[in-house]
């Protein structure tokens, strides 16, 4: 069974639904990355599990539970916002104890418990230093301390990096991971940045106006995007409409190849970068380049094709990277070309979501 099951759960401001009939599961044990637009419906979503903000309609269960008539204080659910919200007239062992003390721990309950968490977030013997005092790295490990002090069964992160820089982010993400499967948290993490919810997740959640629109392993989503909307909030903008006739699609830019088996007629196509190939100009679509980007040890290369049609996106090493004015052919590798479902967010995915969770959880694998 899973811990948290969302049932159709729907939250309405006025007209508009800030959440859609979203259907949910997270199983034990499993980190869950929720993805998404600002204003797409993710932190709207954990304030409904938490307790902070009643479903008009739906259900949240834990534990199979129904929880519409559990207050916030009861639910066992640890929540922590991007922005610490540590106590400033607090030391650190005041605030990692703030929790326990709410649950009725005695003093020295309290104090091993501090000592223990402390330890196990890389700050030992922190306890009497001044919040006032702590770097933005150190203060995001007392409040995840904090967090996990009076062992939630699901731990809630909202942007929980988002005021960090870059490389402190990078690192801290390795030893979240880390740190929840050494402990067998169960963490349902809302971030705007991809690449902290695929380091993070087991599984990740992409919301688009406030329904569902994907959730599968990073790899799988990664590789699959299940709509144009999936694929261009991941950054792919090679989307383009298509006629799959046989193994091959009739599109902008040519034919393309396709895998046998692929759904014929009017479609939507993702060409994955790396799957544009760039070759002597007379070899395939003649394209100019028109600008190239570092992207850590790739280059993405913007292409314009010379017969019209719109400008596609190639990756390679940069060693290989033509120049900007260049005039190149391209050809496009089969493995990446990818059959998206309708475009819109997913109101019907949906259902499709469902399935894809339970197949995630399945293969929950935490190397992906
Ligand atoms: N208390 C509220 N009153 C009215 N509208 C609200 C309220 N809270 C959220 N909304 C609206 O609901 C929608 C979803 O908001 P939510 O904060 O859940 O999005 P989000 O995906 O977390 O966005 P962000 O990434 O910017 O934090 C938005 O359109 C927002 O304006």
């Amino acid at each position: 069974m899973a811990l948290l099951t969302l049932e159709d759960v729907t939250v309405r401001f006025g007209a508009r639904a800030a959440l859609d009939a979203v259907r949910l599961d997270v199983a034990e044990h499993e980190i869950v990355s929720v993805l998404g637009p600002s204003g797409s419906g993710k932190s709207t979503m954990l304030r409904v599990i938490a307790g902070l903000q009643a479903p008009g309609g739906g259900r949240v269960l834990l534990d199979g539970a129904d929880q519409a008539a559990v207050p916030v204080h009861r639910r066992g659910v640890g929540l922590m916002f991007q922005d610490h919200q540590l106590f400033p007239q607090r030391d650190v062992a005041g605030n990692v104890a703030f929790g326990l003390r709410m649950h009725g721990a005695s003093r020295a309950e309290q104090r091993t418990r501090v000592e223990e968490l402390l330890e196990l977030v890389g700050l030992p013997g922190a306890g009497g230093r001044a919040v006032s005092t702590l770097s933005g790295g150190e203060q995001q490990r007392v409040a995840l301390a904090r967090a996990l002090a009076p062992r939630p069964r699901l731990l809630m992160l909202d942007e929980p990096l988002g005021q960090l820089d870059r490389g402190l982010r990078e690192r801290l993400v390795v030893e979240l991971r880390g740190l929840f499967g050494r402990l067998g948290t169960t963490v349902l993490a809302v971030t705007h940045d991809q690449g902290e919810a695929f380091a993070l997740a087991d599984r990740v959640v992409v919301m688009g106006d406030g329904r569902v629109a994907q959730t599968g392993t990073p790899l799988g989503v990664w590789q699959r995007p299940a709509s144009a909307f999936v694929a261009r909030f991941l950054g792919f903008d090679n989307v383009v409409p298509a006629t799959v006739g046989g193994e091959s699609a009739d599109t902008p830019w040519g034919k393309l190849p396709m895998e046998p088996g692929s759904p014929q007629g009017g479609r939507t196509l993702l060409v994955r970068p790396a799957g544009v190939r760039m070759a002597a100009p007379d070899d395939g679509l003649r394209c100019e380049v028109e600008t190239r980007t570092f992207r850590g040890s790739r280059v993405v290369v913007r292409l314009r094709p010379e017969g019209g049609g719109p400008p596609l996106d190639a990756e390679c090493a940069p060693a290989e990277a033509p120049r900007e004015g260049d005039t190149v052919g391209v050809t496009f590798s089969q493995d990446d070309v990818v059959v998206l479902a309708e475009s819109g967010t997913g109101a019907k995915t949906n259902a499709t979501a469902k399935t894809n969770a339970d197949a995630g959880l399945r293969d929950g694998s935490r190397s992906t």
